[in-house]
C-alpha cells in the first residue's frame, strides 16, 4: 500500500508541477515528457517520444556547449545551467535546466532526467534592468556608464585600424533659462529633441550619449583628419539651431561644442572626456553657440 501511495504521489507531481520534465533512456531517446513540458514547448507527447531531445535545440549554442554538457553529466551525474531551447512554433526561449543521471541499484546509469523552468519572464526583466542601467530614461540615449565602456572599445578599434576618434562635448547654451521661463516639462522635451537631432546628424557607427543634465557627447569613429570633426561640429550647431515648437513655444536650441581628438588630446576615455570638457568651456568663453579645441597651454 505504501508503494502504491508513493507511486500515486509521484505521478501527481509529474502531471501537475509547472516544471517541464523529460525522461530519456541512456541513448538519449525520450521515453516520457510531462504536461508542463508539452505546454512549454508546444509539442504533443507523441511528437517527442522516441526522439532525441536535440529536436528542441535553438541553434544558439555551438557544438562545444553540448559536448561540455555531456562531459559534465557523464563525469558528475549532474548538469545545470541556462539553455536556449526552441518551441514547436520556432521561437527560441531560455530555460533553467537540471539534468541528472538516474542509476539502478548497481550504480549503472539507466535514464536521464531533465527538469526545467521557462525563464522567459525573468530574462525580460533582466534585459529591461540592463537597458535601464545603461540608458537615459528621458532621451533613450546611452548614459555615461555605457558611453565610457563603448568609448574604450572605439579607442582600441582606432589603434588597430590606425585611425583617430573625435569626441565632441555638447553643452546647451542657457538651458537653465528655458527651464525657468517655460518650465521643466518643456526643458525635458527640448532635451529629447536635441537627442534626436544629434542622432540623425551622425553616422550609424558614431555614438551619441547623454552624460547628464544638458550635456551630451558624440564620438566620431574612423576619423582620418581633424577637419572632419570641425565639419560635423558645424553641422551639429546648424541642425540644433533649427527652430522647433514645444507646447506652443518656438525654440531654437543653441550649444557650445568642445572637440578632443584621440590620441593627441588624451590616451584614455577619462582623459579624452576631460579634454573635450575643457574645450567646451573654451567655446563658452568665446561667446557660446560655437565649437573649440582645447586651448594650448601658455608657453
Ligand atoms: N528640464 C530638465 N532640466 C534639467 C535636467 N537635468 C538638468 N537640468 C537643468 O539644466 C540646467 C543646466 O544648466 P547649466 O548647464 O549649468 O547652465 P546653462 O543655463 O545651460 O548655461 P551655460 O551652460 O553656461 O550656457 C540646470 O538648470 C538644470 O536644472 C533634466 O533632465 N530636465
Amino acid at each position: 500500500r505504501h508503494r502504491l501511495a508513493r507511486s500515486w504521489t509521484t505521478s501527481l507531481v509529474f502531471d501537475h508541477t509547472d516544471l517541464g520534465i523529460i525522461v530519456t533512456d541512456t541513448r538519449a531517446n525520450i521515453v516520457a515528457v510531462n504536461p508542463a513540458y508539452c505546454r512549454m514547448s508546444g509539442y504533443a507527447a507523441e511528437e517527442l517520444i522516441d526522439h532525441n531531445p536535440r529536436i528542441q535545440q535553438s541553434g544558439r549554442h555551438d557544438k562545444a556547449f553540448y559536448r561540455e554538457l555531456w562531459r559534465t553529466l557523464q563525469a558528475s551525474g549532474q548538469w545545470q545551467g541556462e539553455i536556449w531551447n526552441r518551441r514547436r512554433n520556432g521561437e527560441a526561449y531560455p530555460v533553467w535546466q537540471n539534468i541528472s543521471a538516474v542509476r539502478d541499484s548497481r550504480g549503472r546509469v539507466v535514464q536521464y532526467l531533465a527538469v526545467m523552468s521557462d525563464i522567459t519572464p525573468v530574462k525580460a526583466v533582466q534585459e529591461r534592468l540592463d537597458h535601464l542601467a545603461h540608458h537615459d530614461a528621458l532621451t533613450g540615449l546611452p548614459n555615461r556608464l555605457h558611453f565610457m565602456a563603448a568609448l574604450e572599445r572605439s579607442l582600441a578599434h582606432a589603434d588597430r585600424e590606425r585611425t583617430s576618434v573625435a569626441l565632441l562635448f555638447v553643452d546647451l547654451d542657457h538651458f537653465k533659462s528655458i527651464n525657468d521661463s517655460f518650465g521643466h516639462a518643456v526643458g525635458d522635451q527640448l532635451l529629447a529633441a536635441v537627442a534626436r537631432r544629434l542622432q540623425r546628424t551622425v553616422r550609424s557607427e558614431d555614438m551619441v550619449a547623454r552624460l547628464g543634465g544638458d550635456e551630451f557627447v558624440v564620438t566620431l569613429a574612423n576619423l582620418r583628419e581633424r577637419d572632419e570633426a570641425v565639419r560635423i561640429a558645424r553641422k551639429l550647431l546648424a541642425e540644433l539651431q533649427e527652430a522647433l515648437d514645444i507646447d506652443g513655444q518656438r525654440l531654437a536650441p543653441a550649444a557650445s561644442i568642445g572637440i578632443a581628438l584621440y590620441p593627441g588630446d588624451g590616451g584614455t576615455p577619462a582623459e579624452l572626456l576631460a579634454a573635450a570638457d575643457e574645450a567646451m568651456y573654451e567655446a563658452k568663453r568665446r561667446g557660446r553657440h560655437t565649437f573649440a579645441f582645447r586651448p594650448s597651454p601658455p608657453s
